[in-house]
């Protein structure tokens, strides 16, 4: 047998062996719903058994790490060069970055992180806004804490979200639906609904209109009275800096978030955070649900329509029909779940209790598969290459060279001379990233 052909063959094995023996260790366990996590509108929410912590920790980046020194290898830059992988071998390559104290470089004062940290295990609520302030911050030294307190986080947690038998301590959900699609008031009556069954609500709300208003806090809070007002919950709203910088860069890191509103892409960055991702439909006419992106749809494992109640019934109905059998011609993107679509009042508080039970099933259904573990996974892989794209890009833009050259290059494009293609390699060529970076 040709080489490539055993090697196909071999990965494929291993691909099924991993399945089998990941799906049969999840058949053993017993699965308990510890914790769930909604975004909406922008807002994500987290919810946690009272036996878990109240807080889930993403990813530790590597961005703003000191030079590595590899083991025996006296040239940090070297390091990254293939050639050197090659001979220290992926194992050993692995095995250096696990010293993670060599990422974080001076630890000594970190006090105030560590302080917050022994807060944030203690389960103290204001702790909690304390460490995403921190998180968000762009403050150099301050991103250079959040790291720290991050990896404190992650080793406390010792990647159990990701490996534990019971499967991820928190349940993320995802919320968005177009403006005025009762998102809040929704929020506010299954926060409730989920406290009331013992489990800890957080709340992350991105809310894309309010960073030229300065965010809306107030405004979020006002609209979930009863909830803010809870001690198992917590609502932070994030507005999102510039077009999806609250909702990529920094906030998956600090546990929670995402965005939505329905409109632009941020609905897409919601659905690649979130372990379950409802879209909200008001039963509304056409016009008005003109402004839900076609795509997204497609990636709803739930679809929720809002609002059934009174005068409003007969038209959710329609709407949920419509969907149903819009649905059943699209491709599932799980092989454990086809999304479904189901009716609420969050005014009546109708339908809440049936949701969560399809929440619940849809959780077990993809953790017993496999398929919940894979999508943290993607999503965290996805992470990492946002923060590297991101902080390349923010380099390449403070460059003095770049300042000067865009415009100039800009208006060429603009007015047909240049390629962009063209343009941006001659851009390229003229800054030297590595030296910056
Ligand atoms: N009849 C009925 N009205 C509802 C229900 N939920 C929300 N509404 C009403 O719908 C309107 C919008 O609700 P919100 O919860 O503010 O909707 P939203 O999606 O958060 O709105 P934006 O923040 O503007 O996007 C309000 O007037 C609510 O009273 C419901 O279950 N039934």
């Amino acid at each position: 047998m040709p080489e490539r052909e055993q090697v196909k063959k071999k990965c494929h094995h291993s691909v099924l062996r991993k399945r089998t023996n990941s799906s049969s260790v999840m058949m053993k366990s017993v699965h308990r719903i510890g914790s769930s996590l909604l975004y909406t509108k922008c807002l994500r929410t987290s919810l946690l058994s009272q036996d878990h912590t109240p807080f889930w920790l993403c990813a530790n980046s590597l961005h703003q790490s000191t030079p590595l020194q590899a083991d025996g290898d006296s040239n940090s830059d070297g390091f990254f060069k293939s050639n050197t992988l090659k001979k220290t071998g992926y194992a050993k390559y692995q095995q250096s970055l696990l010293d993670v104290s060599k990422l974080l470089g001076n630890t000594e004062d970190m006090q105030d992180a560590d302080e917050l940290f022994d807060r944030l295990i203690a389960k103290e609520r204001a702790s909690l806004a304390r460490a995403i302030t921190l998180v968000e911050s762009t403050h150099r030294e301050k991103q250079r804490k959040a790291q720290y307190l991050l990896t404190k986080v992650l080793k406390h947690m010792k990647g159990e979200d990701l490996y534990s038998l019971k499967g991820p301590r928190s349940f993320r959900i995802g919320l968005s639906g177009p403006p005025g699609s009762g998102k809040s008031t929704f929020i506010e009556t299954f926060g409730k609904f989920l406290t009331g069954l013992g489990h800890r609500v957080a709340v992350l709300a991105v809310d894309p209109s309010s960073s030229a208003s300065g965010g809306s806090l107030l405004g979020d809070k006002t609209r979930m009275p009863e909830l803010s007002r809870d001690m198992s919950a917590f609502i932070r709203p994030s507005p999102s800096c510039g077009s999806l910088g609250g909702v990529t860069r920094t906030t998956n890191e600090a546990i929670v978030l995402c965005e939505g509103g329905g409109v632009g892409q941020s609905e897409f960055a919601v659905a690649d955070m979130v372990d379950m991702f409802c879209l909200l439909i008001p039963p509304a006419g056409g016009d008005e649900l003109q402004g839900i992106k076609k795509g997204i749809v497609e990636v709803a494992d739930l679809v929720v329509v809002t609002k059934s109640d009174g005068d409003l019934l007969p038209a959710a109905c329609r709407i949920q029909t419509e969907y149903s059998s819009a649905l059943r011609l699209m491709r599932s993107r799980s092989k454990a779940w086809r999304p479904k679509v189901t009716k609420v009042s969050a005014l009546e508080k109708t339908g809440i209790s049936e949701l969560w039970e399809m929440m619940q099933d849809f959780r077990e259904s993809t953790l017993l598969c496999g398929e919940l573990l894979s999508r943290r996974e993607r999503q965290l892989k996805l992470w990492l290459r946002n923060h590297i794209r991101d902080h390349i890009m923010g380099r390449f833009e403070r460059q003095p060279k770049v300042k000067s050259m865009l415009p100039v290059l800009e208006d060429l494009v603009v007015k047909g001379h240049v390629t962009p293609g063209l343009a941006a390699d001659y851009m390229l060529q003229q800054v030297d990233l590595v030296d910056d970076l």
